[in-house]
């Protein structure tokens, strides 16, 4: 890596002719190829964007210029231009290089948030402080995939920057014609006509009041630097609009149909070919595989995906059920309400995304959805601790925001055999939304259930009134792994899975009434979620029995494996078993029991 070790800050890359320019661009994807196929991560993106990036760094002066990347996932040449080619090899691991950019690792760093559709409204705003500030010589430079591009927010700000005419803001549209799959919509059918030579682009945008510039292949580094040059110098808003290839340069990314290597796990550098499986059977095959039979069994069963159809298991269902998936390109608010407007159409939608990106459409859940009491189901998958991708990709919120909605219901299934069920219990509701969350990686062997209680599952039975446990979904397993242990403490534990967890049953309130200390673990934040729910049912009901809620702390988590950040906040059977146990005996203790 002759050239690469040469630089170690963008500046360094001002001195490179162009056959030292050719030659780091090979070494950055050998670099890429050899490093991320051990770590897993977004290979095909950052392949993809390798001559942009370099284009970028030489043409605008970081961190002196903000150079912005939308959604984050394709910042790993930027990462290495700008000194930490030497940490890839703790790419997306516990205390190693997040899969982000990252404030805490570089001052060329900005933006953090991995929610697609955000790069341009940060780019209005830094615009114009710099005009305010009289620093009108900084450039703003967001780099946004065409699937960012078919986010609503990113149409907001393009409005507002071509009114706020910034001279200073320069969109780099990085139009490799996919999100996962290729990118849906009007824009992108745009875009392909652009592509393919029709000149109606810079008319769409100059209307707009944007100057356009390109077509430019953007892995042709020499037109990359000139284009960018030009709008650098030109005294308005413009969009530069590059054509590239993601996974360029890599020919099993290239050639991979699903997402072009999107995000690989640990692979064969030589034949891309999986080298590690997760092993075991993920949470979205099961989900995948009901959706199948369901659309057999209710014809007035459609779905909805945003961007991510495979991803989110929902690709099954569109072979075997044809026209009745709609793909809204990266636009979960308008998944949500549009929904609405198949339920009201007589449908029932299954609106399929990860949780995290619900937070985006929290209000058409509330006033789309909810008000209007409308039958749909949201599926959301990645829910609670997700692991590598960090901060923004934890699925943490999303009990908080739907305890809020008034008449909807919520199921947290414990494993392939109540997924399926609570799957098809929340498509018979015909008065209400309905909500599943179930997070990422390998479903547990099924936990059968030894007794019920109201629409919980009891599954086990203590045999004094020590302590009920309610393990939330996915928590389930580590809640009878805690009562395990505290039975070897000499402590009876019960454990219950809600299985719907909003509202919750009032027989749960009841069963809790008959406890000397009521547990909740979940894999949600505590500030909103079950455990406070319970809390607020059992002071009405006028139950006064202790209770302690074990869930995620209020506060942003970084990147490591899903075990790891477990662990990290007390969520595991042995700190659990401590932590209840330590409260039993303080309890009883101070009650002179
Ligand atoms: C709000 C939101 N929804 C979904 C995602 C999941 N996601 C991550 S990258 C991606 C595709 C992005 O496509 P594009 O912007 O074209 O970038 P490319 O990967 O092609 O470089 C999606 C849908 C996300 N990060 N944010
Ligand atoms: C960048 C992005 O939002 C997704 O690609 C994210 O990496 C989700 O990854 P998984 O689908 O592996 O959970
Ligand atoms: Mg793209």
């Amino acid at each position: 890596m002759a050239v690469l070790d040469s630089i170690r800050e963008p500046h360094d890359l001002r001195t490179l002719g162009r056959d030292a320019l050719r030659e780091l661009a090979a070494e950055i994807r050998r670099l890429l190829i050899d490093r991320v196929s051990r770590t897993g991560g977004h290979l095909g993106p950052n392949l993809g964007v390798v001559e942009l990036t370099l284009g970028v760094h030489r043409v605008f002066d970081s961190p002196r210029d903000r150079i912005l990347f939308d959604t984050g996932h394709q910042a790993y040449v930027h990462k290495i231009l700008t000194g930490r080619a030497g940490q890839l090899d703790g790419l997306r691991r516990k205390d190693g290089l997040s899969g982000y950019p990252s404030r805490a690792e570089s001052p060329h760093d900005i933006i953090e948030n991995s929610h697609a559709s955000t790069a341009l409204s940060y780019a209005d705003g830094l615009a114009k402080a710099y005009r305010l500030r009289g620093e009108v010589d900084r450039h703003v430079v967001a780099v946004v995939g065409d699937g960012a591009l078919t986010g609503g927010m990113s149409w907001e700000a393009l409005n507002n920057i071509a009114a706020a005419r910034s001279p200073n803001v320069v969109v780099v549209l990085n139009d490799n014609g996919r999100s996962y799959a290729p990118t849906v919509g009007g824009l992108a059918e745009h875009l392909t006509a652009l592509r393919a030579g029709s000149t109606g682009g810079a008319a769409a945008f100059e209307q707009l009041g944007l100057r356009y510039l390109g077509p430019v292949d953007g892995h042709d580094l020499d037109a990359v630097q000139q284009v960018l040059r030009q709008a650098r110098d030109l005294p308005e808003p413009v969009v530069v609009h590059c054509v590239t290839r993601k996974g360029a340069g890599y020919p099993a990314a290239e050639q991979d149909e699903a997402d072009q290597f999107h995000s690989v796990g640990v692979i064969d550098p030589a034949t891309g070919r999986p080298l590690a499986g997760a092993g075991g059977r993920s949470w979205t095959s099961v989900f995948a595989e009901e959706m199948v039979q369901v659309g057999a069994d209710r014809a007035d069963v459609v779905a909805v995906t945003a961007a991510m159809l495979q991803p989110v298991g929902l690709d099954a269902f569109a072979a075997a059920h044809p026209g009745r998936v709609f793909d809204v390109g990266i636009a979960e608010q308008h998944a949500v309400t549009s929904a609405v407007g198949l339920s009201l159409g007589g449908l029932h939608p299954v609106v399929a995304i990860y949780a995290t990106f619900l937070n985006r459409a929290f209000d058409q859940v509330l006033m789309d959805a909810a008000l209007h009491r409308t039958p749909m189901t949201l599926v959301l998958d990645r829910a609670g601790i997700t692991g590598n991708d960090g901060p923004s990709h934890h699925g943490m919120w999303d009990l908080s925001l739907l305890q809020l909605m008034p008449g909807l219901r919520v199921a947290a299934p414990r494993d392939a055999a109540t997924l399926r069920a609570e799957l098809r219990e929340a498509l018979d509701v015909t008065d209400a939304p309905t909500a599943l969350r179930f997070p990422k990686g390998t479903v547990p062997a099924d936990i059968p259930a030894v007794g019920r209680c109201g629409t919980a599952d009891v599954l086990t039975r203590g045999t004094d009134p020590d302590v009920l446990i309610l393990g939330v979904g996915a928590m389930a397993p580590v809640a009878v792994r805690t009562a395990e242990l505290l039975a070897g403490r000499g402590i009876d534990a019960t454990v219950l899975d809600p299985r719907w967890v909003t509202p919750l049953d009032p027989a749960v309130v009841a069963l809790a009434a008959r406890y000397h200390l009521v547990v909740t673990v979940e894999d949600n934040s505590r500030c909103g979620g079950v455990g406070s729910v319970l809390a607020q049912e059992l002071r009405d009901a006028g139950v006064h029995t202790p209770l302690r809620n074990f869930g995620i702390p209020r506060r942003f988590l970084a990147h490591a494996a899903r075990a790891e950040v477990l662990t990290d906040i007390g969520l595991d059977a042995d700190q659990l078993a401590a932590a209840v146990a330590d409260t039993y005996t303080a309890t009883f203790t101070w009650q002179g029991v």
